[in-house]
């Protein structure tokens, strides 16, 4: 195979004899088989070209790496391979994973999300509403990668934005189930590191920007620097002009058709006179100067914001409004933001990922404007993580809630027992605190203590299909224990959830 016009300008020299068909390219020793390329990463940990011998005794032919002093001195040791040096191995990997997986993303519709906070949210929501207006739709980030309809059940090599070798593999699933259009994270470590090299989105939308990640990227310049440079690929800016860490920058530098959406400033989409309600929230959407009374199934300004970007994407893609307002009640987020349980009619049951001292005492912001009678709510304390973080959570939530349930995430090496222990220490005072070492167990108790009206807020990490135990996965489905309490409490359930 040439490989020149694959890699174009990136090929700097090649030595050894060209390969008889190469099957698939890996950045990782350990995953390469026969007639395998494999491909010299130099990472924070360690150099993919001190694996090379590896690589090519586990069946690569072909290697592709910057360091022309170990290429050459491993091209003497090999000479059945063919060794090729180029100038960013990173850019290369893209080009050549496009390359055998036939150009997947010519077929596709991308997006891009990009921001500090709220790309897997914003994901979700576009999936789900694209979807619902027929178009079918897949999503890669952190919540994993889903088709149309499900998750696909993928190793991840990245908690968010893949590696490209694996987002080329992706994309090529998708367009094989004739998925129209991807939406993906686009983190600034993944836009920084090249992982989404070669693709061009027809829409790049922009979330909000804050301090993060700058033990990465060093400076805040440089982070937004990063998160800019998926607007270079794009078609189409969707951006929150509220958020002043960097709208303006987007809107300064982008020449094609922009779609601005927020609360505060004057925005193509503008969502306005924010109500909640146990089902979620209404508001006024204005759009072109004419208001629409919206429904949204989602708690939280910060998810209005969302639930507004996802709709401005669906504007820009030409999606009629009275259509995707009639979709709205069925917009679907990914699971653990605020999650709305809707099995549970006649009181509010909410999931969310919050297992810090932070995070929780941010959601207890959140839920503030929210009308309920009692607050029930579920913490973890999470055994593969330090000791130290453990006592904290219960000060967070102290004097918070009416009711505490505390539990035990990915117990790891520990008991579940002594995870919930060292939780329960950092309680003044454990009136109305209920120690319960099993999650499914405590999430159960956590719906006894409840009645109608009130808010039931169970948080963690164990909110995926499995739970950590003794260094091991082990199946585990919060949704297994909310059913078998609603069908041995049926009157917690919705009228149409039971009649379905
Ligand atoms: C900082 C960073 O981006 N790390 C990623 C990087 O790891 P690394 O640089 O430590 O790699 P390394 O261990 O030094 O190895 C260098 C190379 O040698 C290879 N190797 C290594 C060992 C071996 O036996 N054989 C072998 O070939 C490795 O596969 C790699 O290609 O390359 C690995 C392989 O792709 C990734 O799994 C790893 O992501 C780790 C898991 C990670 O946590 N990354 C985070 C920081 C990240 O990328 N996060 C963002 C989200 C940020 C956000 O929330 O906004 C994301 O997009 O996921
Ligand atoms: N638009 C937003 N503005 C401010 N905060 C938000 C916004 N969206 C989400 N958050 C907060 O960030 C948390 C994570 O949300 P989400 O997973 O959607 O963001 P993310 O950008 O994907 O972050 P991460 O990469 O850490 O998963 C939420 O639980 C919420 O507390």
């Amino acid at each position: 195979m040439n490989l020149y016009p694959i890699l174009h300008h990136q090929i700097i020299t090649q030595t050894g004899p060209e390969p008889n068909g190469i099957t698939h390219i890996s950045y990782d020793s350990r995953t390469i088989g026969n007639q395998g390329c494999f491909i010299c990463i130099r990472g924070e940990q360690s150099d993919g070209h001190r694996f090379i011998d590896m690589a090519v005794n586990q069946g690569a032919v072909q290697v592709i790496g910057d360091d022309e002093e170990a290429l050459h001195e491993h091209a003497l040791r090999h000479p059945h391979v063919q060794f090729v040096l180029v100038q960013e191995p990173k850019k290369a990997m893209a080009l050549y994973a496009a390359h055998l997986e036939e150009d997947p993303h010519h077929e596709l519709s991308l997006i891009g999300v990009t921001g500090t906070q709220g790309k897997t949210t914003i994901t979700a929501y576009v999936r789900s509403l694209l979807n619902r207006s027929g178009i079918k739709t897949g999503s890669i980030g952190t919540a994993g990668v889903w088709d149309h309809e499900n998750p696909l059940p993928l190793p991840k090599s990245t908690p968010t934005t893949p590696e490209s070798a694996d987002l080329f593999d992706y994309l090529s699933r998708m367009r094989q189930k004739q998925i129209t259009s991807v939406v993906m994270e686009a983190t600034s470590i993944g836009l920084d590191q090249d992982r989404l090299h070669g693709l061009h989105f027809d829409v790049a939308v922009h979330s909000n920007l804050s301090p993060e990640h700058l033990d990465y990227h060093e400076t805040f310049e440089a982070y937004k620097q990063a998160k800019l440079r998926l607007f270079d690929h794009a078609e189409t800016a969707v951006v929150n002009v509220d958020d002043d860490g960097m709208s303006q920058d987007i809107l300064d530098a982008f020449t094609g058709p922009v779609w601005t959406y927020g609360m505060n400033r004057e925005a193509d989409v503008k969502a306005e006179n924010l109500r909640y309600t146990k089902q979620g929230s209404h508001l006024d959407l204005i759009v072109d100067g004419v208001s629409h009374d919206v429904f949204l199934p989602v708690f939280g300004l910060h998810n209005v914001y969302n639930a507004i970007a996802a709709i401005t994407v669906c504007l820009a893609k030409g999606l009629g409004l009275r259509s995707l307002i009639s979709r709205l009640p069925n917009l679907e987020g990914p699971p653990g933001r605020l999650q709305l349980i809707p099995e549970v009619s006649d009181r509010l049951m909410l999931f969310d990922f919050a297992h810090t001292p932070q995070t929780l005492t941010n959601l207890f912001h959140t839920i503030k404007p929210l009308r309920y009678n009692r607050l029930i709510v579920m913490v973890t304390g999470i055994g593969i993580r330090e000791k130290s973080l453990r006592a904290p959570i219960a000060e967070a939530v102290e004097g918070r809630a009416d009711e505490i349930v505390v539990t035990a995430d990915h117990p790891g090496d520990e008991t579940a027992e002594a995870v919930v222990a060292d939780v329960m220490a950092g309680f003044r005072s454990t009136k109305n605190v209920h120690p319960v070492a099993y999650r499914g167990e405590a999430i159960q108790k956590a719906m006894s203590l409840s009645s109608e009206g009130d808010l039931v807020l169970i948080t963690g990490i164990c909110m995926e299909d499995f739970r950590i135990i003794n260094g091991e996965k082990q199946p585990y489905y919060d949704y297994d224990y909310v059913r078998d309490f609603l069908c041995k409490h049926p009157c917690l359930k919705s009228k149409v959830a039971s009649a379905n």
